[in-house]
């Protein structure tokens, strides 16, 4: 297993989602939807996206630029809009995690709940803002724009063959969006093969002349345009798919090939394929009475059953409050981590182990690492983020923080009702005469009736906090952000005389939900 150097908000979030996150709640088993399944509609929508792509000067592919294609003929389909309305309503984007990295990981999902392989997953895709060339294969075209068609793609014959029949192992042809080709109008959707799976008997049923595919056995030829791929070189990829394994290794590489296939300009991350070893929690921080409580958790996968952790720290450089080892705390509690569909059909599981350092002020911190010793005679292990620890930078880290052991509930009467808000406290190193400070959320769900969904930020104006006067050097502002809004990150920005502190990306949402010990007053 690998890990990363902290931080890297792209790669946290990307393992996050993948193993974390809760898309798997709309595919795990294969869910139906409209007599097809929600994982063949997202499968869809990614290869549609995709088909921007030109290989001969490197623009389009995945890059929600579908967002702005769905009028086309090509694109017909209530999938491709429910699809679009699914990854919106996650609200998972962010700044650096677009709709173009969530369609992407929309088919890792769709694939995995199917009962599919698991594609490796890289992140940093770039959000168009325009439509791309209208190339999506439609079932009238012939053999050779299909093969052209392709190529422009990124894939070659034996490719296009294959990837058509990992695509079409799921979901069918809606009878209302192409009635020339499913003609029965009994049928609302006509499956491509006899199961939901993500299996090959989208290859057997063809082989064995057995295949429901309209696109292979529909009444007009011209449409039958799976039999003319599938048959283009005499069955013999299609052979290739008979073995179950060769089908999945295929359909696993290809589809991470397709779902990778973005203009040459945006930079992925290297492949995800499993869970990282050892990830931390952004620290949270909180300032009292000459003392920093800094709160973070280690999320340790595979662990071993009576492993203990400890979190180390080391002084502010020229300062000895801890001893030469660091000073230490023990973890405070272990929470088991709930994998979704990915990391288990890996078979991964995994502990966070939360801590709550009390930290001299005055000393301060400048970095921190763990040991993990599994209490078997066996040497500790040390997690340092390869050597260098997790550095704490004073400037901003600790110049500007979102205190959250100050933030809290607060109920506020609003012409006779009571209104939920999350009221969070700033701290910030300056003295209120000289010190200013404003905020900006970030909210990933758009409220657009159709698409394109482009998430809005915000600006939220931070007050001086009257409840918490200045303390330690510290001024405190504060703002009330309600709790049905959709606000996810906040950026933030002091000035205290002519110098500037900024905190980007703050996860609002998960400070928000991981504090037990934020109450409700009134
Ligand atoms: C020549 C190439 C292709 C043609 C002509 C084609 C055509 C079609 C058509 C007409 C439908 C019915 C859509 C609907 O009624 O909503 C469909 C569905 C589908 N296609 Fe393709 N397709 C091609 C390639 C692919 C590829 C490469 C993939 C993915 C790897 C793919 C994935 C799917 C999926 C998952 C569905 C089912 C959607 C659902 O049930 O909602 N297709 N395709």
């Amino acid at each position: 297993l690998s890990t990363f150097q902290w931080p890297n908000p792209l790669l946290s979030y990307a393992d996050n989602q993948l193993y974390e996150g809760n898309l798997d709640i709309l595919v795990a088993g294969c869910l139906g939807r409209e007599n097809t399944t929600i994982a063949a509609q997202w499968l869809r929508i990614a290869y549609h996206d995709m088909s921007t792509h030109d290989v001969d000067d490197g623009t389009g592919g995945l890059d929600a630029s579908i967002m702005y294609e769905l009028d086309r003929p090509q694109n017909v389909g209530e999938g491709m809009l429910q699809s679009l309305q699914d990854f919106n309503g996650f609200e998972i984007i962010t700044p650096f995690f677009g709709m173009a990295d969530v369609i992407a990981l929309g088919a890792v999902f769709a694939v995995v709940g199917c009962g599919g392989p698991v594609i490796p997953y890289s992140a940093g895709r770039v959000d168009a803002t325009i439509a791309g060339p209208p190339n999506v294969p439609e079932p009238q075209q012939n053999l050779t724009t299909h093969k052209e068609l392709f190529r422009q793609q990124g894939f070659d014959e034996t490719e296009m063959i294959a990837l058509v029949a990992c695509g079409h192992t799921l979901g069918g042809v809606r009878q209302v969006d192409f009635p020339l080709i499913v003609t029965d109008t009994t049928i609302d959707v006509d499956t491509f093969d006899t199961t939901t799976a993500f299996d090959n008997k989208i290859v057997s049923q063809y082989l064995q002349n057995t295949s429901q595919d309209i696109l292979i056995v529909g009444p007009n030829v011209t449409t039958q345009s799976d039999l003319r791929i599938f048959s283009s070189d005499g069955n013999v990829t299609m052979q290739s798919l008979l073995s179950a394994d060769t089908f999945s290794d295929t359909c696993a590489a290809l589809l991470q090939r397709m779902i990778n296939t973005v203009p040459s300009t945006v930079n992925l991350t290297d492949p995800i394929t499993e869970p990282f070893q050892y990830v931390i929690n952004d620290p949270f921080f909180s300032y009292r009475n000459g003392t920093f409580n800094m709160i973070t958790a280690l999320r340790v996968v595979n662990p071993s059953a009576n492993g203990t952790v400890t979190m180390l720290w080391a002084d502010q450089q020229g300062v000895s409050f801890c001893p030469s080892t660091g000073c230490s705390v023990q973890s405070s509690s272990t929470q088991p981590v709930f994998f979704n569909i990915v990391g288990s059909a890996q078979g991964f599981s995994a502990s966070r182990y939360l801590f709550n350092a009390t930290i001299n002020s005055t000393s301060s911190i400048s970095k921190f690492w763990f040991e993990i010793n599994n209490n078997d005679g066996s040497d500790p292990i040390i997690v340092d983020n390869g050597g260098s620890g997790f550095v704490i930078e004073q400037d901003p880290t600790l110049s500007l923080f979102v205190d959250v052991m100050r933030s809290e509930t607060v109920l506020v009467k609003i012409s006779d009702t009571f209104n939920e808000f999350t009221k969070v406290v700033v701290a910030v190193l300056g003295d209120a005469a000289s010190t200013t400070a404003s905020m900006s959320a970030f909210l990933p769900l758009s409220t657009a009736t159709a698409p394109p969904f482009t998430p809005t930020t915000t600006s939220i104006s931070l007050e001086l906090d009257e409840t918490n006067p200045p303390e330690g050097g510290f001024t405190f502002f504060t703002a009330n952000i309600s709790i049905d809004s959709t606000v996810s990150l906040l950026d933030i920005t002091a000035n205290v005389g002519s110098t500037s502190f900024t905190i980007e990306n703050f996860n609002f949402n998960v400070a928000a939900a991981s504090f037990p010990f934020i109450q409700i007053s009134s």
